[in-house]
């Protein structure tokens, strides 16, 4: 039996019971981390808990725990588990309120976390994916981690349907970011990826292949590709907590380069593994 934290009661799974009143249930009104865990070891813990306490501040939702508790309560939660190599879902909301819009006076917030196994995917490192384009029909706030995912949603559907891992979003030509991941362009060896403003989420990963690129001597380039130049690059990949540092090698009915995974795509594989078997101390 895994646990889940409502609150701050660490339960069995299935003894979880959330108000129809919740504002995260009728709104969307909060927001979400979803953290890798490596062999027990969770992964840019404390880079995920920075963004969960500063999308919550965006919102203006009080987290009712200090960061240090909050590490503690997932830790605990990974233990109680014994979670291997999976991730951690945790959220935050406004809480519980009669309907309204507004913020209501009084309402404390609902938080939860539980964990889930999920092996790497592998294959998809290996081989690469396929994708779809798909226009970017979200708010505006899109760099805010928030439970309003509709977008999203509607997106990664698209996707599925098309028997394909990710849909890359685009405000009319110019390309944002995945449905749920981050984007990149490589041409002639200079990764291109849309600047963390309002319209992508900076994603932790992201800052990972940062590093590692730094690390590599690998120009990173934060300039937004339109469509027609990242179906014309040479190498395509994308990031994310559970995608790592995956190939693209189709969009749409376009074969990126050669169709298979590219050299840079590859050197930044290895160099973000080498930061998982880092992270991993036992
Ligand atoms: C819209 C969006 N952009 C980028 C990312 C990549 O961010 P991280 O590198 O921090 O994961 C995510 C991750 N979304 C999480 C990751 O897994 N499932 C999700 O919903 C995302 O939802």
């Amino acid at each position: 039996m895994t646990h889940i934290w409502v609150n701050d009661q660490l339960m069995n799974r299935n003894e979880a019971k959330i108000d129809a009143e919740d504002r995260g249930y009728q709104f969307g009104d909060g927001v979400y981390e979803v953290i890798k865990v490596y062999k027990g070891n969770l992964f840019e813990m404390e880079a995920h808990i920075n963004r969960f306490y500063r999308s919550a501040d965006e919102l203006r939702i009080i987290i009712p725990y200090t960061k240090d508790v909050l590490h503690k309560m997932v830790y605990d939660l990974v233990e109680a588990d014994q979670l291997n190599t999976g991730h951690v879902y945790m959220q935050v909301t406004r809480g519980v309120a009669e309907r309204q819009h507004y913020f209501p006076d009084e309402a404390s917030a609902t938080f939860t976390a539980y964990t889930q196994v999920s092996d790497r995917p592998v294959e998809q490192f290996e081989q690469g994916v396929k994708t779809v384009l798909y226009d970017d029909i979200r708010w505006l706030r899109c760099d805010i981690k928030s439970l309003n995912l509709l977008g999203a949603v509607l997106a990664k559907q698209a996707a599925h349907e098309a028997d394909c891992a990710e849909a890359i979003l685009h405000r009319e030509d110019i390309v944002t970011e995945g449905s749920s991941s981050n984007v990149y362009g490589v041409k002639n060896g200079i990764v291109y990826t849309h600047p963390a403003n309002n319209l992508i989420l900076k994603g932790i990963t992201r800052d990972v292949v940062f590093r590692c690129a730094k690390e590599q001597g690998i120009e990173i380039v934060e300039e937004a590709m339109t469509v027609e130049e990242l179906l014309t690059m040479d190498e395509v990949f994308f990031t994310s907590t559970g995608a790592e540092v995956s190939p693209i090698i189709q969009i749409n009915d376009t074969i990126i380069g050669d169709g298979e995974p590219g050299e840079t795509t590859r050197k930044l594989q290895q160099a973000f593994e080498a930061k998982v078997q880092e992270s991993i101390t036992i």
